[in-house]
């Protein structure tokens, strides 16, 4: 096999709680992470000239060992000691520093890609330990779905799969960086966390509606972004069900009874973001596109 393409999807964190700072200055989290229709697209090829080059859609990702996908296939071929020349093609559409996890996406993309490609047959735990050194959000994007993720984001503990609900993912113009996110956690001085555990019971039990009320975002007082509360305001006012702050941000997520009731409040925010998307949820994450 000489190529392969790949869809991978973005994620929301339905609930996200910072419990920790460990001794590594990582930070422990407790969170649900939910698999959404937003998707990259990656080819992958096997090409004569040894070493990995990357080429985009996106003119302002880097194309270097900058790009977690590099990373990623730099740290695979280690790991399956080859050394095979290959060329990554990324068809981007999931927005930058968002908090919907575009750049781990690719990065478990490449991992499970390169896996098929090179007929390396590596076990799923092997991948998920690849995965865990390109990045934390990382090992989550190698099954996908809904699943309670705890540790630096690399304990997965699959939940049953949520139906595909009506969603609306709208950001405006702050991008967050990550790193600063987390300073800022470290100092919150009265944090309000989020019910994990209770979420966590409901989602158990597929009492998903009851689950939604109860989720929250640690991040949304430790950033206190106001075209935040802007847009999760217009949400809830469109009949979201639940307006949050995905991962360290700046996307927004709403979850709405109808595809109907979605696609309004998609069309309201068009005049005040800068991207706005119906989508729903997913049981599925990486899917194989073709193999030639
Ligand atoms: C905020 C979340 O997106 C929630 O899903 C993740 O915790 C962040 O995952 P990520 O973007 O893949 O993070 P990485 O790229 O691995 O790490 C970027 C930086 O974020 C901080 N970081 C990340 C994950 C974590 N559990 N604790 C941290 O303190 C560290 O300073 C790290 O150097
Ligand atoms: N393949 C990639 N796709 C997107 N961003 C990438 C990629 N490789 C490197 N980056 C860089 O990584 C940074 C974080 O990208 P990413 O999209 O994962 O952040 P995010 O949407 O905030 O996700 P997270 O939920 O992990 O915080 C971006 O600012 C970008 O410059």
């Amino acid at each position: 096999m000489r190529e392969i393409q790949v869809r991978t999807p973005a994620k929301v964190n339905l609930t996200l709680d910072v419990v920790g700072k460990r001794d590594d200055g990582y930070h422990s989290i407790e969170s649900v992470f939910q698999a959404v229709g937003i998707y990259d697209a990656l080819t992958l090829t096997r090409v004569d000239t040894p070493g990995i080059t990357l080429s985009s859609t996106n003119k302002y990702l880097p194309c270097n060992q900058k790009n977690i996908a590099y990373q990623a296939a730099q740290l695979f071929l280690k790991h399956a000691h080859r050394w095979d020349g290959i060329h990554i093609h990324i068809e981007k559409h999931i927005p930058s520093q968002a908090g919907l996890g575009g750049g781990s996406s690719d990065g478990a993309a490449v991992i499970a890609a390169l896996n098929w490609l090179l007929g390396c047959r590596m076990s799923l735990q092997e991948q998920c330990e690849i995965a865990a050194q390109v990045g934390a959000d990382v090992p989550f994007f190698l099954t996908g779905g809904t699943m309670h993720v705890s540790g630096m984001g690399e304990i997965l503990e699959p939940l049953p799969p949520m139906p595909a609900l009506p969603m609306v993912i709208a950001k405006g113009k702050a991008g967050v960086s990550t790193p600063e996110a987390y300073r800022r956690i470290d100092q919150l001085t009265d944090p309000v966390h989020p019910d994990t555990a209770r979420v966590i019971d409901f989602l158990r039990n597929g009492r998903y509606w009851d689950a939604i009320p109860e989720c929250g975002n640690l991040f949304e007082a430790a950033t206190n972004l106001e075209e935040v509360t802007q847009i999760k305001q217009i949400m809830m006012d469109m009949g979201a069900q639940c307006a949050l702050m995905t991962g360290s941000g700046s996307a927004v997520f709403g979850i709405f009874d109808t595809g109907l009731m979605a696609q309004k409040c998609c069309n309201a925010l068009h005049a005040v973001v800068l991207y706005a998307v119906t989508c729903k949820t997913l049981k599925h994450s990486i899917r194989i596109v073709s193999r030639s």
